[in-house]
């Protein structure tokens, strides 16, 4: 092939290049467990943030995870990303992906996608701008530059317009929408890299009835096809998609099972939903 010929090729218009496709890791899954998390410790200055803490997701689950401030919920996730090493224990994608011998770049790519509480959209570009971005494996200059994207990918973003609703708003800065579409489309950027385990932290804090009936929507016509953890804190909102419920408590988890399980479990009232319907009475007790 002559210089020029490969040139050609390499930027043929429906050229998908190795560093953009898409690198779904085999996950094996068997036994239907997508995630182990088994014997998990943390200290921090002698406080136990994570203690002996076990936790098995069925692939294709919508868990929630739920417990009062500081029971560990965020460092659980930090741990499970690469975040933050821990004391000892152990932590499985599939069961054959030890995550703990990861950093944070390779457990992305494995395809597992975290989403943090505050919308990190690029806000001075568009929403399909936003959604080409997270495309892109490599984001070395190179590649960035000269990249195009191929008619799969184009397909891949349109697909993920429709899930995450944006579809009229694609040329639209992300910076003009609202706190809801934000969220959105920060999910929306999570599944164009395709991934196999989402962790959504409080994704309905500060929206409104109806961005959350959608985004509850949307979380559950996630699941199946691919495994969501959700954490949060807003119980309607939980009992809405939950099937079920993880309740963490000092950095162990106190009780698993269905939300009406949850509600009527003595302990879990005692050290979670009796403090939350204590400051809803107190906050209406006040007024
Ligand atoms: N880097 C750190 N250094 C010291 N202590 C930490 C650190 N990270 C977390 N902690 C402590 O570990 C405990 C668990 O915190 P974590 O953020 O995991 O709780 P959480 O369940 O996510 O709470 P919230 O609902 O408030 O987000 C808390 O007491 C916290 O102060």
């Amino acid at each position: 092939m002559s210089a020029i010929e490969s040139l050609r090729e390499t930027f043929r218009r429906d050229q998908t290049w190795p560093m953009l496709q898409s690198s779904q890791a085999n996950v094996n899954v068997d036994k239907d467990v997508i995630l182990y998390v088994e014997g998990l410790n943390l200290s921090f200055d002698g406080f136990k943030a994570l203690n002996d803490l076990n936790l098995y997701v069925n692939d294709g689950e919508l868990r929630c995870l739920i417990g009062a401030n500081g029971a560990g919920k965020t460092t659980l996730m930090d741990v499970i990303t690469g975040k933050t090493q821990c004391d000892s224990g152990s932590v499985f994608f599939g069961q054959n992906h030890n995550l703990l011998n990861k950093d944070e770049a390779a457990i992305a790519q494995l395809g597992i996608g975290r989403k943090f509480q505050k919308p990190t959209v690029f806000e001075a570009q568009t929403v399909f701008d936003n959604l080409e971005l997270s495309l892109k494996t490599d984001k070395s200059v190179l590649p960035t530059l000269f990249s195009r994207l191929s008619p799969t990918q184009i397909d891949r973003i349109d697909e993920v317009l429709k899930i995450i609703g944006l579809e009229q708003h694609r040329f639209m800065l992300a910076g003009a929408l609202s706190h809801g579409q934000k969220q959105w489309l920060e999910i929306g950027m999570l599944l164009a890299a395709d991934p196999r385990l989402l962790l959504i932290d409080e994704p309905v804090a500060g929206m409104t009835a109806q961005e959350t009936e959608r985004t509850a929507e949307l979380l559950t016509s996630l699941a199946g096809e691919r495994t969501v953890i959700v954490v949060e804190h807003d119980m309607e909102f939980v009992r809405s998609i939950a099937r079920t419920v993880t309740v963490l408590h000092q950095g162990s988890v106190l009780a698993e099972g269905t939300m009406d399980e949850i509600q009527s479990n003595k302990d879990v009232i005692e050290v979670y939903l009796g403090e939350e319907q204590a400051e809803a009475n107190g906050a209406g007790g006040d007024a």
